[in-house]
């Protein structure tokens, strides 16, 4: 080893280290001041979508763009505290993939409020306890959570943004090998999503279902027998060691959430989605003359989803997701053809794609 190379290089280190604080003191002085100048909504996910897409964009390497994108995702993270804490919730407890979720696309900056229902967490945004709430609205496995549709249905809330998360579980345990498990713990879905795993490597132990991964984790470390299956999260919060990692049957497998709020995002990012849910005359061609004018406009839908209105007389509202903005010259239009036609129509928002 060339000692005098590495004492050099590490030299060269500390002083890109002093370089990158002292910028970093400057971008946190600059969001301060914007935020003095900004009217409306202090959080602006459109903007760090952009900084995002950007930094990404522009990363000449070797850092890989995931590394790229959690730093600068936890430095806006930081300025954007300078300019107002936030309160953000998900539906808990903490350990659970919702947090994973909250924490993904808000950095680790805002103080996190884990709380017990979906309906729960519309409340207190709402009530403007909580600044963004984190729901779960589909998984690519299990299909669409129907308790968020329905909340976004009565709730007077906005989505202001959208996560994707891959799901990948693992069995953590206090025990030093499978060959000590006695039992499994985790949620009935995340059981069923690993079936196939567990029955090749654990056929003989009992899987015991309760009310969250968090929960089994919780369970498993008070217990050397057993073991849970969980996300990385919960793995690291009740210092558990990963026994098996990634062993979800389905390596896609993946849940969008919603970040809901009292606005949505201000303007366009350049790439977006808008929602809303509306209903139909109940007569024949009017889901196609419904749908017409995003074909006319050239809109895109990236989902509709049908969903019982709650009448009781076999009447449907859907959900429809289309690319772009509402401020978007052609979703404008769309729109507003669209609710011309529609018997019921309510806007849920605007926001950025999401960036990762
Ligand atoms: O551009 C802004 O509006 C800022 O407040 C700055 C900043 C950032 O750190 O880049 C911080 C918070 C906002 O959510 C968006 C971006």
């Amino acid at each position: 080893m060339d000692e005098s190379e590495l004492l050099a290089l590490r030299r060269r280190i500390d002083a890109i280290d002093e370089e990158i604080l002292k910028l970093l003191s400057e971008r946190g002085r600059c969001a301060r001041r914007v935020g003095e100048l900004k009217q409306g909504a202090i959080y602006r996910p459109e903007r760090e979508a952009q900084v995002l897409r950007r930094i990404a964009a522009l990363n000449p390497g070797p850092l890989p763009e995931s590394a790229v994108r959690t730093i600068f995702r936890e430095i806006m993270s930081a300025c954007l505290a300078l300019e107002q804490p936030l309160k953000v919730a998900y539906l808990g407890p903490a350990g659970t993939f919702s947090e994973a979720a909250a924490r993904k696309h808000f950095g680790s900056a805002p103080q996190f409020v884990s709380l017990a229902s979906i309906d729960e967490v519309f409340r207190e945004v709402e009530a403007g306890n909580i600044d963004y709430g984190v729901v779960p609205i589909e998984n690519s496995v299990e299909g669409m959570v129907g308790v968020t549709h329905d909340l976004l249905l009565l709730h007077p809330l906005q989505i202001c943004g959208e996560v994707m998360l891959r799901i990948h579980q693992h069995l953590m345990s206090l025990a030093p090998s499978l060959a000590a498990v006695k039992r499994v713990y985790s949620h009935a879905q995340s059981l069923a999503q690993c079936h196939e795993w567990l029955s090749r490597h654990l056929p003989d132990v009992p899987y015991v279902p309760v009310a969250s991964n968090a929960e089994a984790a919780r369970l498993a470390a008070q217990d050397p027998d057993a073991a849970a299956i969980a996300g990385e999260a919960a793995a690291e919060r009740y210092g558990l060691t990963v026994l098996a990692a990634n062993i979800e049957d389905d390596p896609n497998n993946t849940t969008r959430f919603l970040v809901i709020a009292k606005h949505d995002a201000a303007g366009p990012s350049g790439r977006d989605k808008t929602s809303l849910v509306c209903s139909a005359p109940n007569k024949p061609g009017a889901m196609h003359r419904l749908l017409e004018p995003l074909a006319h406009y050239g809109v895109s839908m990236t989902k509709l989803q049908s969903r019982p209105a709650k009448s009781g007389l076999w009447e449907y509202v859907f959900y429809i997701d289309v690319e772009g903005h509402r401020l978007d010259e052609p979703v404008r239009q769309a729109l507003a053809a669209l609710e011309e036609r529609a018997t019921f129509l309510k806007l849920l928002g605007s926001y950025p794609a999401a960036a990762w």
